[in-house]
């Protein structure tokens, strides 16, 4: 089995270290690991953030660890060249369109949340977010209006193909948790949103057996902080999952928490190929200090034994480490704690 690791930008490198010595514990039989260049270091190495040879790369794996991409000194790029494009550029060539990003509560932090203790214990979701669609993908540029101003345009759609294939995504996922999906747009206001509405109730008499929902996508916002335990799987859009997750992740405690997995149709001899990444970005805030917070990036691994490798038994190892580290207090400064990027890999190698 051949897993393509890019680690890119800030501390993407750093936390993908940690989540790599958690993998090679494994001693997973038959484990290649290949490494290639995203990001601004691939913009600098190569002149452009998603070089062939790790494009390449990426369709003669079987899985790809993904670190984080980003980086201020590429902010004024011209936007195909920024790095930003190379996670991007491997959505959509690898046709990853179904993004899955669970967020629950570990035991020990409920009181780390943003949200009081008796609302965060609650909360056991998963975003189910289109990845390959929206206003990511759409046509957009810079134009000058009649009366001589600078205008920013970016088109949004969504065609009734995508929306289909997703919400099948939603609602096998739903199916199989506590089948309750809820789908989150903004149909008060926008066309693609009403689309994405009338496929998705079009698709829900496939299964029966699973509740839909409907939620217009600012309440759905406020929602998740008022009484985040209402939910059990959440459909939406590129746009919206990207907004949603962010603020998922505070109601769990921190952003170095959420995993995430990008699958499509392409099956290898031991599962569904796929990338996995921590939600997270770069983070140039904290880069090159050693005190990012690897556990989303472990837990990406472990989504990766999952869907992958159909390794479940692996999968919850790398799960219960975390769960394990966490209740013994093992803390980054993203809760409030002094344990470097390093030490927390230690932690949780030590609970495997
Ligand atoms: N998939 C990706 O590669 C990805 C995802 C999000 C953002 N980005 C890029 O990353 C760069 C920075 O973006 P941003 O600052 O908006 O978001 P970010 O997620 O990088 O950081 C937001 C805040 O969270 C903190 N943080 C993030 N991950 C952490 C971790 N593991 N441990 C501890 N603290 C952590 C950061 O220090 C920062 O204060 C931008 O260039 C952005 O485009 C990339
Ligand atoms: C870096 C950026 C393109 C990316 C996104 O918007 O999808 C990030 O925010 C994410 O959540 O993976
Ligand atoms: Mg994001």
């Amino acid at each position: 089995m051949k897993i393509a690791i890019f680690s890119g930008d800030g501390i993407g490198s750093e936390v993908t270290r940690e989540a790599v010595r958690v993998l090679e514990a494994l001693k997973l039989p038959g484990l290649t690991l290949l490494e290639g260049d995203v990001g601004a270091a691939a913009y600098h190495r190569h002149g452009r953030p998603l070089p062939a040879e790790t494009l390449d790369m990426a369709r003669v794996s079987d899985a790809i660890l993904f670190g984080a991409v980003g980086d201020p000194s590429c902010d004024n790029l011209e936007r195909h060249l920024r790095p930003e494009q190379a996670v991007l550029g491997l959505r959509s060539e690898l046709g990853l369109f179904a993004n899955l990003r669970p967020a629950t509560v570990f035991a020990g932090l409920e009181d780390l949340s943003g949200l009081r203790p008796e609302l965060a214990r609650a909360i056991d979701l998963l975003i189910v977010r289109e990845l390959n669609g929206d206003v990511y993908f759409g046509d957009k540029g810079m134009r000058e209006t009649a009366d001589g101003q600078r205008e920013g345009w970016d088109m949004m759609s969504y065609s009734e193909g995508e929306v289909r294939r997703i919400a099948h995504s939603g609602f096998l996922a739903a199916r199989k948790r506590g089948s309750k999906l809820c789908s989150v747009d903004k149909a008060n206001v926008l066309e693609t949103s009403q689309l994405w509405r009338d496929v998705m109730i079009e698709v829900a008499a496939e299964y029966p057996d699973v509740e839909l929902t409907h939620m217009y996508v600012d309440n759905a916002a406020m929602q998740m902080v008022k009484n985040p335990g209402q939910f059990d799987v959440v459909v939406t859009g590129n746009l919206f999952g990207d907004i949603l997750s962010d603020l998922a992740s505070m109601c769990v405690g921190s952003i170095g928490l959420l995993a995430s997995a990008s699958l499509g149709e392409r099956q290898t001899e031991y599962g569904t190929f796929g990338l996995y990444e921590p939600i997270h970005g770069s983070a140039p805030d904290i880069a090159g200090l050693g005190k990012a917070n690897p556990m989303a990036t472990i837990l990406s691994v472990a989504m990766m034994l999952r869907h992958s490798f159909g390794d479940e038994d692996q999968a919850c190892k790398v799960e219960t480490a975390v769960a394990r580290a966490l209740s013994d207090g093992v803390r980054g400064g993203d809760l409030g704690g002094d344990l470097g990027t390093e030490a927390i890999g230690d932690a949780v190698l030590e609970r495997l």
